[in-house]
């Protein structure tokens, strides 16, 4: 089901980017790498084009809070590979204190992306359909004392996500959306603290209860949201506790 197949991935420099781009790449898929950080960009992609083969990846430049630029990647991912068939919106940050810019990196790029992904996939925009992974949080499901404005953010992700997955046009389009809401995972974000200001005490509170997983564990769940090919619209969790689907609210009133 992955052979062949091209992606999307933003935030794919590092961490669980560049994990979900490594985990694709294993299976036989194209990639198509975006970030802000393009030191770190083309060091990952220079990795992966070593371990894959030359011109499994192609990195991509971009800040995606900037529609110019996002855009731009999904052309030029279409151009190298012809199709785009998985996109996985991944790219965020924390950050209380500019919690403007949170919002505009969890959120409103997050929207962008699907809208993005969306036109590439529909069937009848000349697409083959695809999948649209947009990357939450368990702090989408959860309040979060500590970080308001990050918590919105990826409650929002499940909100915009699940309300177009039910869209009976893109459904009938082959466009599956899901979302994934892993809790704390062994990245640089969660030493992010001092530029988001967070209540450190609850924090590591928080911190002490989940624990910090390991990567494998999410990839694991990610897999698995790739290949339930039944899941529409559905909500995956991952911490130590479990890989679970969360029974939401039916979509329809
Ligand atoms: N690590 C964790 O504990 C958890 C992380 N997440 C989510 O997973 C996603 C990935 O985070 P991690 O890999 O953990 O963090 P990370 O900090 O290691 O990686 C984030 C990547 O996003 C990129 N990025 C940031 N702003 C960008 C922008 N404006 N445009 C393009 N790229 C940008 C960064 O350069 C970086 O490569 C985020 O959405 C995060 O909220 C969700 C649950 C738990
Ligand atoms: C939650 C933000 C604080 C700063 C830590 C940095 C990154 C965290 C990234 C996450 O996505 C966190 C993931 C899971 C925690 C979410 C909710 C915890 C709620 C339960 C509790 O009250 O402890």
């Amino acid at each position: 089901m992955f052979t062949g197949k091209a992606a999307l991935i933003t935030g794919a420099a590092q961490g669980l980017g560049k994990s979900f781009a490594a985990v694709l790449l294993q299976k036989g898929c194209k990639v198509c790498a975006v970030d802000i950080n393009e030191e770190k960009l083309q060091s990952t992609v220079k990795e992966f084009n070593t371990v894959y083969g030359e011109g499994s990846v192609i990195g991509n430049k971009c800040d995606v809070t900037n529609a110019r630029e996002l855009k731009e990647s999904f052309k030029q991912a279409k151009d190298t590979f012809r199709h785009i068939d998985i996109v996985v919106n991944n790219a965020g940050v924390v950050d209380e204190q500019n919690w403007e810019k949170c919002l505009d990196i969890n959120l409103t790029a997050v929207i962008r992306g699907t809208l993005l992904a969306l036109d590439y996939m529909r069937k009848d925009r000349g697409g083959n359909g695809g999948t649209i992974v947009n990357v939450s949080s368990m702090a989408g499901i959860y309040p979060v004392e500590f970080a308001p404005a990050y918590a919105a953010s990826k409650h929002g992700v499940i909100g915009y996500t699940r309300s177009w997955a039910f869209h009976p046009e893109v459904q009938s389009n082959g466009v599956r959306l899901v979302c994934l809401c892993p809790a704390y995972t062994d990245t640089d974000i969660i030493k992010s603290l001092p530029k988001s200001s967070v209540d450190i005490e609850l924090y590591q509170k928080s911190l002490q209860t989940l624990g910090v997983m390991k990567m494998e564990r999410v990839m694991e769940a990610f897999v698995k949201l790739l290949e339930d090919t039944d899941n529409i619209g559905s909500v995956l969790s991952v911490n130590k506790f479990g890989i679970k689907y969360w029974k939401m609210q039916d979509a329809k009133l």
